[in-house]
């Protein structure tokens, strides 16, 4: 056999036979080298498909592309529906997220749908805010909300909600408009009714949080700038503050700028002002009518009109940037009436200066400022409002003036006032006299009733000052001379007596009596120790041999220690504990309930050298209820001589019936009588040294005394005010006696506990005069 055909060269002939044996091979095998490879691919994809996290094969990458949403954990970078971030914000907000939250309101020009899709159906919400120290604003609010909801009628409105600026939650209304529960699409329009006042109230607490809103580094300037509007209406006392430079409405004003800068300038109607008793209800009305006329131009156009930032109408408002504020910084000027940034309060080292400014003559009416010295609130801060031209406290003809005239008191000077009591008007025509005869022998026909000062530092819901006085914790006003009161009382007191000479009934003898003064209770309305010549003038009554029966009102606890002999000092106790205090009093000094303790440390020292009285006033559901124990403890601080407890006399007032108080309020005899055996009780139980000495139930008054007034078993409550006189003579009005040392005879029988206490020599009468047989 030849292998000629396979050599003819080596490599032809390896490529030659190569291919045949591949051929031969591919045929023998074919079927399984297919399947072979078909499954080594197939397992190829399928190791990819579960290795590679199913991506895409890279060509087909497009087709597959899912949507990419990110994790629902994780917020948007930028949200398309929000307007108030730009990206860029949003990037920068992201860059510093380590640092403090910063809040955005975005002063940018929006309409009212704020970014919203319109044609959402947004409704209004107007939200009235108000404070009140004195509760007249309160009503006010209440009447004013009433009547706008009546008056906004329509889809577009929600009922007015009324807000006490005393019990909001500033950060949830003034850092950003609160959002509504239900999230329904709400644009929010603020109104503000707000009394100034120039001593510390809520109003500053407020005014300081959107000033601290509007420089806080993290919050926008204008964080309230989503809400539709707002508008302030401010209440002041033209009487006090007769012009803005002096401060008539100074806390609206400022309220009114700094809630322009916290909305963007989103003032939706002028600051209105007005002055209650006066022109304040018209002003009022007329601030309303305005409001009405622009909330309807929003509800029609959905937006605030022209001249309002905001409005995105072509003329806005731009000039708010010119009244900037200082920093709080007080200044005393010394005095330039004008300037709005001097101190208006002193301090009481001045005292001296303010008193050689006072009135030497009672003829020149109007002193160039004396600063009004702030007697009362120690170590406070001094309160940066404008300096006033020392006013009169109730000059004739005004608003205080004609209420109090009408109600049948004379005027004196400027502030001080005298009134016949109705027990000097029934001692004269023998009817009995009041409970001062029955415990201490005085005269109700030879007594007058008075006040050097008609103002007051509280506003006691029984008050019978009609809620007009002039209230306030600081002397401002024009200071009279002791002198010119003294005489005008006096001389007013006769001139009513002898109004009564035709009176029938009125007995000859009590009327010849009673041109003869022999005690003054300075007790009327008002705080006489606010006076500043409180003790010259009590002088002038103790030569006139005028004793005196001076009540305070426990809140004054420098002039009380300041004060000379007096024949009778009453303390007024009108709760047994704070909350009770703050309800009934409604005290203008904060702290009110410290000025009362240290009023009772002050009486307690003095019970050797004065006869100290406390004077408990039972207003039934106020502060008679539980208060027991709480009265005793007051009782074991103080150790007054005397303890006088009595009913309130309801005086139907519109203040007493603003604060709740009702004829049901009134305690019945046996109430008072169950209260103070109770009291009594108390009292005996922790050794204290009391007991019930006499009673007058015709007035529903009982007296507590201490028994160093009991005398062989036998109490003696009379005064011996010749005796008193006497000792004040011969040891002058800071001269060293005790009570003990005017003593007077014992208590007359009838008038102890258990007897009524009705003068014998008198005859009871019923209401329409007809007499009472006993
Ligand atoms: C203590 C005190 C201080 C006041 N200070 C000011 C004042 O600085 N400017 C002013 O215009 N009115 C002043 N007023 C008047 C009150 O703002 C005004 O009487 C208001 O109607 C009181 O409202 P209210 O009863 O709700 O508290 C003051 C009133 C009080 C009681
Ligand atoms: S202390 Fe006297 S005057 Fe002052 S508010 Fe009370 S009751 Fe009226």
């Amino acid at each position: 056999m030849s292998f000629q055909g396979w050599d003819s060269s080596p490599s032809t002939g390896l490529g030659s036979v190569l291919p045949d044996y591949a051929v031969e091979l591919w045929h023998k095998h074919r079927i399984s080298i297919i399947l072979s490879t078909l499954f080594l691919l197939g397992s190829i994809r399928i190791y990819l498909y579960f290795t590679e996290q199913r991506q895409p094969p890279i060509a087909l990458s497009k087709l597959y592309a899912p949507e990419t949403k990110p994790p629902l954990s994780e917020k948007p970078k930028h949200s398309p529906t929000s307007n108030t971030e730009s990206s860029s914000d949003s990037d920068n907000k992201k860059k510093s997220s380590n640092g403090p939250r910063r809040i955005k309101g975005d002063a940018s020009k929006k309409t009212r749908a704020n970014g919203t899709n319109a044609a959402t159906p947004r409704r209004i919400q107007p939200l009235v805010f108000f404070s009140s120290l004195t509760a007249n604003t309160e009503k006010i609010t209440n009447d004013f909300a009433k009547s706008l909801g009546e008056t906004l009628k329509g889809d577009a409105f929600l009922t007015p909600k009324v807000l006490d600026l005393a019990e909001v939650d500033y950060d949830e209304y003034f850092i950003t408009p609160p959002k509504r529960e239900d999230d329904a699409p709400v644009d929010l329009f603020y109104l503000f009714l707000l009394p100034s006042y120039n001593i510390d109230s809520i109003n500053d607490s407020f005014l300081e949080h959107l000033q601290e809103t509007h420089h806080d580094f993290r919050i926008d300037t204008s964080p309230l700038a989503p809400m539709l509007g707002y508008s302030v209406f401010g209440l002041g006392d033209r009487e006090g503050w007769p012009t803005e430079e002096e401060g008539f409405c100074f806390q609206a004003k400022e309220l009114d700028k700094w809630m322009a800068k916290l909305t963007g300038r989103k003032r939706a109607y002028p600051l209105g002002m007005g002055d209650w008793k006066r022109e304040g209800k018209e002003r009022l009305a007329e601030w309303q009518a305005g409001l009405v006329e622009v909330l309807g131009m929003v509800e029609k156009t959905g937006s605030l009109g022209e001249g309002v930032v905001g409005s995105g109408a072509p003329v806005e408002s731009d000039d708010e940037e010119e009244a900037e504020y200082d920093d709080g910084e007080v200044v005393f000027d010394g005095g330039n009436p004008n300037s709005k940034t001097s101190g208006s309060l002193e301090d009481v080292e001045d005292l001296g200066r303010i008193m050689q400014l006072s009135r030497a003559d009672g003829g020149e009416k109007q002193g160039r400022a004396p600063i009004a010295v702030d007697f009362t609130t120690e170590g406070k801060r001094v309160k940066r409002t404008p300096a006033a031209v020392v006013k009169e406290m109730v000059p004739k003809g005004s608003p205080t003036y004609n209420s109090l005239t009408k109600q049948g008191y004379s005027i004196v000077g400027s502030h001080s006032g005298v009134k016949i009591c109705r027990w000097t008007k029934s001692a004269l025509r023998g009817r009995g006299s009041c409970y001062k005869y029955s415990f201490y022998g005085i005269n109700s026909h030879q007594c007058m009733e008075t006040t050097p000062s008609l103002s007051c530092s509280n506003k006691c819901v029984f008050c019978w000052r009609h809620g007009t006085n002039p209230v306030g914790t600081n002397w401002r006003w024009v200071v009279d001379p002791p002198q010119l009161i003294f005489d005008g009382v006096r001389e007013n007191h006769y001139k009513k007596i002898k109004m009564m000479r035709g009176v029938p009934g009125v007995r000859a003898e009590r009327f010849a009596e009673a041109m003869h003064i022999r005690h003054c209770a300075l007790s009327l309305v008002g705080e006489p120790i606010f006076y500043p010549h409180i003790n010259e003038f009590l002088s002038m009554l103790h030569a006139e041999r005028i004793s005196s029966f001076l009540v305070c009102n426990a809140q004054h606890p420098e002039q009380l220690a300041a004060l000379q002999h007096v024949t009778q000092l009453y303390v007024s106790i009108d709760a047994s504990n704070r909350e009770s205090l703050r309800k009934i009093d409604r005290p203008l000094h904060r702290d009110f309930w410290e000025r009362f303790q240290r009023c009772l440390g002050i009486l307690r020292e003095r019970r050797f050298r004065q006869r100290t009285v406390f004077r408990l006033t039972l207003v039934k559901g106020f502060n008679i209820e539980d208060e027991v124990t709480g009265y005793a403890d007051l009782a074991e601080k103080g150790l007054p001589c005397f303890i006088e407890i009595k009913g309130v006399t309801y005086c139907g007032t519109a203040t007493s019936s603003n604060a709740g108080l009702t004829m049901a309020n009134v305690p019945f005899y046996q109430e008072v009588c169950d209260f103070v055996t109770a009291l009594d009780a108390e009292l005996n139980r922790r050794g204290l040294g009391y007991g019930i000495a006499a009673e007058h139930a015709h007035s529903c008054c009982i007296l507590l005394a201490s028994e160093r007034f009991r005398v062989d078993g036998k109490w003696h409550t009379i005064i011996n005010y010749d005796k008193f006189f006497q000792l004040l003579e011969e040891k002058g009005p800071d001269g060293d006696f005790m009570p003990e040392d005017y003593m007077g005879p014992a208590t007359p029988e009838w008038a102890t506990w258990g007897n009524g206490g009705f003068d014998p020599r008198d005859q009871r009468v019923d209401r329409k005069g007809k007499p009472i047989e006993i």
